[in-house]
């Protein structure tokens, strides 16, 4: 990337809204992994963090679940470092069997939810006994896949912004922003 980019991508984190500070997130986290903990500790679940935006909430609920699972990821993707998405495109599938076992989606945000509702219909599809979901987000909307389309497991509440910060990104940027920030105008 040349410098004039470089110089676009700190000016967005620079201009933008915090929505949500650090401490605030690491709040709805905690809450997150109390209701999992309740809902899943008996029952030996796979956990799914959906790359790549997954990979912090992922992180942080993990060490606060203390209980029997296993963890791995999938990466599927829709957005492609853009700020719209496109058709879904499967680029790592699952690689523990989970057949006749609970699933566990866990993912940074549910937008629209094609990518959430394709991956939760595959995971019935290959077996799964019970598909749950988990996201950091829910960006509030009347344009989801399904009107119906809710997670089981959801963190924070947004307005019809685009975020990035906490997994989630700007042009590939700022999945390491400690907050949850809306673009300036998105
Ligand atoms: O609800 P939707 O409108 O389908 O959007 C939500 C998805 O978009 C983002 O992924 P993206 O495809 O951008 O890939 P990334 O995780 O690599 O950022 C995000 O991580 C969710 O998986
Ligand atoms: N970074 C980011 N990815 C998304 N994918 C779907 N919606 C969003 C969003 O608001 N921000």
């Amino acid at each position: 990337m040349t410098m004039p980019e470089l110089n676009e991508i700190k000016n967005v984190f620079y201009e933008a809204d915090l929505l949500f500070t650090q401490q605030q997130v690491e709040d709805a986290i905690s809450h997150m992994a109390k209701d999992i903990t309740d809902a899943l500790s008996q029952l030996n679940p796979v956990v799914f963090s959906v790359m790549n935006g997954g990979l912090v909430i992922t992180g942080q609920l993990l060490t606060q679940l203390t209980f029997p699972l296993q963890a791995s990821y999938l990466h599927a993707t829709r957005y492609r470092n853009s700020t719209s998405g496109h058709t879904l495109e499967w680029k790592v599938p699952p690689m523990i069997d989970f057949q006749n076992r609970p699933v566990l989606i866990v993912d940074d945000i549910l937008d629209e939810g094609h990518t959430l509702a394709e991956i939760l219909e595959y995971c019935h599809e290959q077996g799964a006994s019970q598909v749950y979901s988990a996201v950091l987000i829910n960006k509030q909307h009347d344009r989801k896949a399904r009107p119906d389309l809710v997670a089981d497991f959801v963190g924070l509440q947004i307005p019809d912004r685009y975020i990035f910060g906490y997994g989630m990104d700007y042009k590939g940027y700022w999945r390491n922003a400690p907050g949850i920030y809306a673009v300036k105008g998105l």
